[in-house]
């Protein structure tokens, strides 16, 4: 395969993209569209343009097909580390990329005004590439140490084929005319195969990319609240199911508290749904700084939640649901303009060894409404001993 064959490629292969990008786009409104995903497709549509015109060299005239070509292909590569940071949940750093295209343009139009030799434009452009390749790879590398298979492989690649692609433009300058057996011909075609390779591993990367974190943000939901980021009922009972086991075996008991807010329907209709969620995130965050770090709060639904104590016995665990109810009611919630004093109610239980899910959670409960009925904003303990 000769370096124009590869150029086509790029520019069809691109194209291709942007038309199958163009069919999957009617259907985005539907589903989430990944972060980043609108970079991606301007890198898209912009490097199967510079593609296109950089095969069309000899054709077209030069200013469309040298700088004109460069800065569009050099605005793909900028948008595609674009899109790598936006996934990565840093849309910031697009902020960066945009003075970096812009040095990238000027350094290569102005070669091409002086009429610098062709190898130190080349130079140029491999640097700019190699640039933006590595800008890609910072934002891949961010996940790397909780990463799975195939961000590491990304990034891997992406910094050996930069290496490659730079190693082209400085061969390009340094030794114009090769050395040996390393001929221009061969840097030439070892530079343009590592940067087919840098386009389309960065295409399927990213579209992989995107969608194993849409599943494992997908799996996350199954067992996380969305509002609180606390476990949800599913999570919670998954997670209190080894303690409930392990209560059959002697030793320090795990204690469970059940709380709800009080009268919070009362903050949905006095100011809104969207305040009530702000309160709810808020007093989440107040219960969670008074507990130790292998105690476990969840939300059960509503207004309600429940926490885990590993070794906890009751008379602790009510110490933990006091401090917890003073906390709250010490703590007023700045929403807006809106400075809403909340309340809550507690149940307080250990696990027994007969317990199983259902026991528990129905003795706390009652507890809890006995915290109710008695007039809210107090903690109540239930009885823990076996019955007989
Ligand atoms: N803002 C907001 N409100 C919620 C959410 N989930 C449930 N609620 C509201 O929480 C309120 C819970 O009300 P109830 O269970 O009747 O009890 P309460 O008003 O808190 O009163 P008591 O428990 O009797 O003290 C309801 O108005 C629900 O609409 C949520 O995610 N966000």
């Amino acid at each position: 395969m000769d370096i124009k064959t590869l150029v086509l490629a790029l520019a069809l292969g691109n194209f291709s993209l942007c038309a199958a990008l163009f069919f999957y786009q009617q259907q985005e409104v539907r589903s989430a569209p990944s972060a980043g995903l609108r970079s991606w497709r301007i890198a898209r549509q912009l490097q199967a343009v510079a593609w296109g015109l950089l095969y069309l060299r000899g054709a077209l005239p030069d200013f469309l097909t040298i700088p004109f070509a460069y800065a569009v292909l050099f605005s793909g590569f900028a948008f595609d580390a674009s899109a790598w940071w936006e996934l990565a949940g840093r849309r910031v750093w697009r902020r960066y990329l945009l003075p970096a295209l812009g040095v990238s343009i000027g350094l290569f139009t102005g070669a091409w005004l002086l009429d610098m030799p062709a190898g130190d434009r080349i130079g140029i452009a491999a640097l700019v590439a190699g640039f933006f390749a590595l800008a890609s790879a910072g934002a891949l590398g961010r996940g790397w140490r909780r990463g799975t298979l195939l961000r590491r492989y990304l990034v891997l690649s992406t910094l050996s084929l930069t290496l490659v692609v730079v190693l082209r433009g400085v061969l390009a300058v340094l030794l114009p005319d090769g050395a040996e057996w390393l001929s221009p011909a061969l840097v030439q075609a070892a530079g343009i195969v590592a940067l087919y390779l840098l386009t389309f591993g960065n295409v399927f990367g990213y579209l992989l990319l995107s969608r194993e974190q849409q599943e494992s943000e997908l799996a996350r939901l199954e067992v996380a609240d969305p509002l609180t980021d606390v476990p949800n009922r599913r999570g919670f009972y998954l997670a209190l199911a080894p303690w409930i086991a392990l209560a059959r075996r002697p030793g320090q008991p795990t204690a469970l508290i059940l709380l709800k807010f009080d009268d919070f329907k009362r903050i949905n209709e006095h100011y809104g749904h969207p305040v009530g969620d702000l309160v709810l995130k808020t007093l989440v965050e107040v219960c969670q700084k008074q507990l130790r770090d292998s105690d476990l709060m969840g939300r059960m639904g509503g207004a309600e939640f429940a926490i885990q104590l590993p070794r906890t016995g009751q008379e602790d665990a009510c110490m933990v649901a006091e401090r917890i109810r003073l906390a709250i009611a010490a703590l007023p919630v700045k929403a807006g303009k809106a400075v809403i004093n909340m309340t809550a109610s507690l149940g307080v239980t250990t696990i027994r060894p007969d317990d199983a899910a259902v026991s528990l959670f129905k003795r706390a409960d009652e507890a809890l409404q006995q915290a109710k009925r008695e007039g809210r904003n107090r903690v109540v303990a239930a009885d823990s001993t076996p019955e007989v």
